[in-house]
């Protein structure tokens, strides 16, 4: 099945296996998640490019180690964003999401398609040129903005560096990707999410419905998780027809590795060659660590302007703006 608006069409089928897949499934014991060194990078471009294509081509999920940013750094934002959750109702809702924009914080609103119920958890989410009166008071916060921003940036810098080893291989230039992403220009739309899963209470009944995060696969071009060891739950439906057997494999949090995903965006733009995956954030099971999950994930989204059409030209041309458009239209229309 296929939506069009003028000579685009998105296909539906994605969704509608994303509407059929919000049962529990069946569980794998371990998760075959390639972990991908990106040390030397400069020197071993070229190595790493392959083993990212494998891993993005294969599961549609990759970890990294070696990829050079501070923990110290990633520990900062993860304080920032525990300060910021943690302060009353009546501070976070000075500073609401912008509908639509990515850009400020909800609380349970978020509503994944796959379950029906919204995900057990709050977010502040970072669009740089949307942040106009949502940065929170510096007088109360004041180390948020610098280390909420300074990750955001090493975060990009580390996207476009594992982009330009997929423009490599599609045979783009390799700086394709990072012009699509332009920091400096009005429409750019990467975005920095502060997530807080909500504790467990003891006792606590829920509804068997009830998720982290539902099934979904991301919009964006990559995702970049950083969770905290301790703190799981995120699985994977990974591999081929994996959807359709339903079995999902957990991804452990490993201190100093870092979780990626292909997105919705990039998968289109490397006519399909590229797998965006289903993935979720399951309850805590009994017996298991139930309070608060802290993740912090930056979405590689390419600028609004940006127009998107694979090498071998399967799709028509769209820009994110458009593509975007209808992607949601799908989700919510
Ligand atoms: O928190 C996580 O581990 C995953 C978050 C996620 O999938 C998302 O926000 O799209
Ligand atoms: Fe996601």
């Amino acid at each position: 099945m296929t939506t069009e608006t003028g000579s685009n069409a998105v296909s539906l089928s994605e969704l509608e296996l994303e509407r059929s897949i919000g049962g529990m499934g069946e569980e794998l014991g371990d998760a075959v998640i390639p972990l991908i060194d990106m040390s030397d990078f400069d020197q071993r471009k070229l190595e790493i490019a392959d083993q990212l294509w494998e891993a993005a081509t294969g599961v549609g999920f990759f970890q990294l180690e070696n990829h050079g940013l501070p923990q110290s750094e990633i520990d900062a934002a993860f304080d920032a964003s525990a300060d910021f959750f943690g302060q009353a109702e009546s501070f976070k809702a000075r500073y609401p999401l912008k509908e639509g924009q990515n850009a400020g914080w909800e609380y349970q609103a978020q509503v994944r398609p796959s379950v029906g119920v919204a995900d057990r958890k709050e977010s502040y989410q970072l669009t740089l040129p949307r942040m106009d009166g949502l940065w929170p008071d510096e007088e109360i916060l004041p180390r948020f903005r610098p280390d909420v921003l300074n990750l955001e940036y090493k975060a990009w810098e580390l996207g476009m560096r594992v982009l330009s080893c997929f423009a490599l291989k599609l045979g783009f230039e390799e700086d394709f990707f990072t012009r699509a992403h332009d920091r400096e220009q009005a429409d750019y739309q990467s975005t920095l999410r502060l997530l807080h899963y909500l504790p467990v209470p003891e006792g606590a009944s829920l509804p068997a419905n009830a998720w982290r995060a539902g099934a979904h696969t991301d919009f964006d071009c990559l995702t970049m998780v950083f969770q905290k060891t301790g703190q799981g739950g995120l699985q994977v439906c990974a591999g081929k027809d994996a959807a359709r057997s339903q079995s999902w494999a957990p991804v452990e949090p490993r201190d100093g590795i870092l979780t990626c995903n292909i997105g919705d965006m990039l998968m289109r733009w490397s006519d399909d060659r590229l797998k965006s995956t289903l993935h979720r954030v399951r309850m805590p099971r009994p017996g298991e660590y139930a309070g608060s999950r802290y993740s912090i994930a930056f979405f590689c989204q390419a600028n609004s302007g940006a127009v998107i059409q694979g090498p071998q030209k399967v799709y028509e041309p769209i820009t994110a703006a458009d593509y975007l458009r209808l992607r949601l239209q799908a989700n919510f229309g």
